[in-house]
């Protein structure tokens, strides 16, 4: 059945989306960092080349630079070698009928025109050397210049430095870049059933994995994790909390107690700290999503964000609608989430009024993927969430049909 209705209250996963993208402010300012410690970071403005690239004129293969013109004319007595030009070398101008034995990287020597790879080269008794095949103009030379010229734009603001990024500012020779800062992020639980690890299990107590989780996420998106542990369940103690977690923050994370029971504080005591501007996305899991702001409610005040309790909640909450809304925060572009179709390898019912985030491995043995349930799909169950490849995106009130196919969300889009 498809008839996507979303539940009263509810906001649309793609308006909850495109409302925190839009609320979210990037941070002023930016620091300099060291270009081997700035992996993950977001660049704080443009970088420009000051070195063309390559520098020189060099060499693609292991082999002889020459002129075609010049082997073409010496027919069976082949060139003579007159130059040996390693890697590292300065430029040096080739001797008339001559050729220069090179290597990968090196320097063409100033009139080659081509480097020919040393397996089509023999080498007769007077150390000449003869080509078989031809020998093109231009061939297996890399042009000074050929990929940027020095002044063009390399990055622009707003990009996250991954390998590549960084790999290419060193090879222009940057030993530093200026970053936006780090997002610093107070981190508090909420929950009396909580215990902390290395606390002895008892009967209900439930170990803190969202602490543990949200830690590990906040610090993979390269953010400061201010972490004030569990807080009481109680509006008194969540107010101190929340209170002291906004001072000097730039944003607030909670989770559990987001919910509609007398026990879950964070709705109504955010009602009353500042202004809460949503609180409900039409997903599952991660319904009981809220946004607003501490102090005095306004976009001037302290973001804060409370997450779910049930754990595969707060992780689908955090990737979904929280991380977009951090990287907004660090001034980096928000894109739309990543998706491609997949077909389904199972059958199930539809999650009425909410978008199901439905936890799946990929089986790819046919040649195309195959979704398949990664293990329990309850909010609680991290076991499938931990082995999931990704999620399979199912509308309100749809059914899966084995063999259909539904937009898949690469897990790995989440990563940083
Ligand atoms: N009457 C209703 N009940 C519930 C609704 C609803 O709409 N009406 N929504 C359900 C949904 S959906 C979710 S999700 C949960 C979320 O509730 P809360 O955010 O208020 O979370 P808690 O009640 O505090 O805890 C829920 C669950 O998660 C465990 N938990 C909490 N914090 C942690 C933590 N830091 N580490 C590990 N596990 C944690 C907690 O023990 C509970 O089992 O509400 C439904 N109820
Ligand atoms: O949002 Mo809740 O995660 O459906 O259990």
């Amino acid at each position: 059945m498809s008839c996507a209705t979303l539940a009263k209250g509810l906001l649309d996963l793609d308006v909850a989306r495109a409302r925190l993208i839009a609320a979210a402010e990037p941070l002023s300012g930016e620091e300099v960092v060291a270009v081997e410690r700035a992996r993950g970071r977001v660049l704080a403005s443009d970088v420009v080349a000051h070195l063309d690239m390559p520098g020189v004129d060099n060499s693609a293969m292991d082999g002889y630079a020459l002129r075609s013109a010049e082997l073409a004319a010496a027919g069976d007595a082949g060139l003579p070698v007159a130059l040996r030009v390693p890697a590292g070398a300065e430029v040096a101008a080739l001797p008339e009928g001559g050729c220069a034995r090179i290597f990968t990287g090196a320097p063409v020597p100033e009139g080659a025109d081509c480097v020919i790879p040393q397996e089509r080269v023999t080498r007769g008794a007077a150390g000449h050397i003869h080509v078989s095949g031809e020998a093109r103009a231009g061939a297996n030379v890399r042009r000074r210049g050929e990929e940027y010229r020095a002044g063009e734009r390399l990055l622009s603001a707003g990009t996250r430095l991954d390998a590549a990024a960084l790999a290419m500012l060193a090879s222009q020779g940057f030993a530093e870049v200026a970053v936006r800062p780090r997002l610093k992020v107070a981190l508090l639980s909420t929950g009396d059933e909580l215990i902390e690890l290395g606390i002895p299990y008892e009967s209900g107590r439930v170990y803190n994995s969202n602490r543990v989780m949200l830690r590990a996420l906040l610090e993979a998106a390269h953010c400061q994790v201010v972490d004030l542990g569990i807080v009481a369940d109680t509006p008194a103690a969540l107010h101190d909390a929340l209170a002291t977690a906004r001072d000097g923050s730039d944003l607030v994370l909670c989770t559990g107690g987001v919910s509609v029971g007398e026990e879950d504080h964070v709705r109504p005591v955010l009602e009353r700290l500042g202004g809460l501007v949503f609180h409900g996305v039409a997903i599952k899991p991660g319904k009981p999503f809220a946004f607003g702001y501490l102090d005095d409610g306004s976009p001037e005040g302290v973001p804060l964000i409370g997450l779910p309790g049930n754990p595969v909640a707060s992780l689908v909450g955090w990737q979904l609608l929280a991380l977009p809304f951090v990287h907004g925060c660090q001034g980096r572009a928000v894109g739309p989430l990543e998706r491609f179709p997949v077909r389904a390898g199972f059958a199930r019912r539809g999650a009425p009024g909410r978008t199901e985030l439905v936890r799946v491995v990929l089986d790819w043995q046919g040649g195309h993927p195959v979704a398949h349930l990664a293990g329990g799909q309850g909010s609680h169950m991290l076991r499938a969430a931990s082995q999931a490849h990704g999620y399979l995106l199912m509308a309100a009130d749809t059914d899966v049909e084995e063999g259909h196919e539904y937009p898949y969300l690469p897990g790995g889009q989440f990563h940083d």
